[in-house]
């Protein structure tokens, strides 16, 4: 049986290594501090586990090209963890990725491996590990129990993998607060995914569950999600993706999207790749955050190719936005001054790039909403003062219609509020996410956060 060979064979490179615990004790202490991984898994709404994973031994090679540290990078936008398979012979795997990987993200990283010793726990620790795989099926009930309380004692609380009753029971009984149930049995690689739907329910409340292995769609995820999942382990179908944010993004179902708009720098650009909204914004009116066209271009060929960029002119002559949209190769015109509906629909023809027009969220009529609508790709509410930080009465607008994109005084601790009352296609962010230097890393992560839940 292949798991039987997996373990003899880590066996003998646990020998050939000759782990001593007092080196990686030391190793530990001066390792950087392991992450919450137990509370990115029990937010609201589901979370995703990426896994960056090479080969396996039921599907060969599952990605040629791996860049293993980029791929990391990708998922840093998209999903709450990052699972690293380690094992080297069967997996293809690498603790050196888990070490480089540690150095460059700050999502919680899982160490994926066959584990049955407390020295390879300090060594997923030492490389930069803030939770590891625990496999019920090969280890005896007290191992169990001392492997977890030694995950424990280095800060890190263990994914402990189940695939029938009786594991689930055991992994209870042992204390595990995270239990995985793998739809794939280990001992002939079938895969159902309805595994980890049956067994949800002998699990209490308080355990986070992750349905692991086999998730391809979204129908799966929605199926998963209704039994009360509360995250899910995903390799292959994110391997194989080009595209790891739009696959997880899919995977979610995420409807609303994410515009972090005003931004200047190139240091700026790479705080939004690493977090990968939707769009982007330019501002080509005056304002403070105002940049010329050169500057523009440059920054939009540094941005990561899934960011759209829009550009924000206020009471602009129509030459003028038509040379800088095809200039600056702009995805979207936002036209954010007193524009009437035929400039609206002059740019639109142009058919090189859609329009967006803004309309002060409060004092709008149903009659000028109708007709800008028929002229612009989607209508934009924000407070009369753009950029001032202000919110509107969103009362006003939760019923109009359409694409429509909400803006004015959002952030972090509103936006979610935002979303469930307005529904939004798109919400549209600046001063919100911003700190004394600019656009702030962990502010946007927590807003698009905030987004997911209820998006
Ligand atoms: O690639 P998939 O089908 O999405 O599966 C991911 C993950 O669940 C799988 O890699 C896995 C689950 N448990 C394991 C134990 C060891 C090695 C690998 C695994």
């Amino acid at each position: 049986m292949i798991l039987k060979r997996i373990i003899e064979d880590k066996r003998k490179s646990l020998e050939e290594l000759q782990l001593n615990i007092d080196d990686l004790k030391r190793r530990c202490e001066t390792a950087l501090p392991p992450k919450d991984f137990y509370s990115v898994l029990r937010r609201e709404g589901i979370s995703i586990i990426g896994e960056i994973k090479r080969a396996s031994p039921s599907k060969g090679v599952i990605r040629e090209d791996f860049p293993h540290v980029e791929l990391a990078r990708e998922y840093e936008g998209a999903v709450e963890a990052v699972s690293i398979l380690t094992e080297e012979e069967h997996f293809k795997g690498s603790m050196k990725y888990l070490k480089d990987i540690a150095q460059e993200i700050d999502t919680p990283l899982l160490c994926k491996d066959f584990i049955f010793t407390r020295e390879q726990i300090y060594l997923a620790r030492a490389n930069g590990a803030s939770s590891i795989l625990l496999i019920v099926r090969i280890l005896e009930e007290e191992l169990l129990k001392e492997l977890l309380t030694c995950a424990r004692s280095l800060g890190m609380e263990p994914l402990v993998e189940t695939h029938t009753e009786g594991e689930v029971k055991k992994a209870l009984e042992a204390g595990a607060m995270i239990v995985g149930i793998n739809n794939r049995d280990l001992s002939n690689f079938t895969v159902d995914i309805r595994r980890s739907i049956e067994l949800r329910r002998n699990i209490p409340e308080e355990v986070v569950v992750v349905a692991e292995s086999g998730i391809k769609s979204r129908s799966h995820v929605a199926l998963l999600e209704e039994a009360g999942i509360d995250a899910i382990l995903v390799g292959e179908t994110l391997m194989r993706s080009r595209d790891l944010v739009g696959t997880a993004r899919e995977l979610r179902g995420v409807t609303t999207k994410v515009k972090i708009c005003g931004i200047k720098t190139p240091q700026e650009v790479e705080i939004l790749n690493r977090c990968k909204p939707h769009y982007t914004g330019l501002v080509f009116a005056p304002s403070k955050r105002q940049v010329d066209r050169e500057t523009s271009k440059e920054l939009r060929e540094r941005l990561h190719p899934s960011i759209k960029t829009v550009g924000v002119f206020v009471d602009e002559e129509y030459e003028e936005i038509l040379n800088t949209a095809r200039y600056c190769k702009l995805d979207v015109v936002q036209l954010h001054g007193r524009e009437d509906t035929d400039l609206c629909r002059r740019l639109r023809e142009v058919r090189e790039f859609k329009v967006w027009k803004a309309l002060p969220g409060e004092t709008i009529s149903d009659y000028i909403i109708e007709n800008y609508s028929q002229v612009a790709d989607y209508l934009l509410f924000d407070s009369i003062t753009p950029g001032g930080g202000k919110t509107f009465h969103w009362e006003r607008i939760k019923d109009v219609h359409g694409n429509i994109i909400l803006a004015g005084g959002l952030a972090p601790y509103n936006v979610g509020e935002a979303v469930k009352k307005v529904r939004p296609s798109i919400v549209d962010v600046s001063s919100g996410v911003e700190g004394s230097e600019g656009k702030d890393y962990s502010k946007i992560l927590r807003f698009i956060e905030e987004v997911r839940k209820y998006g």
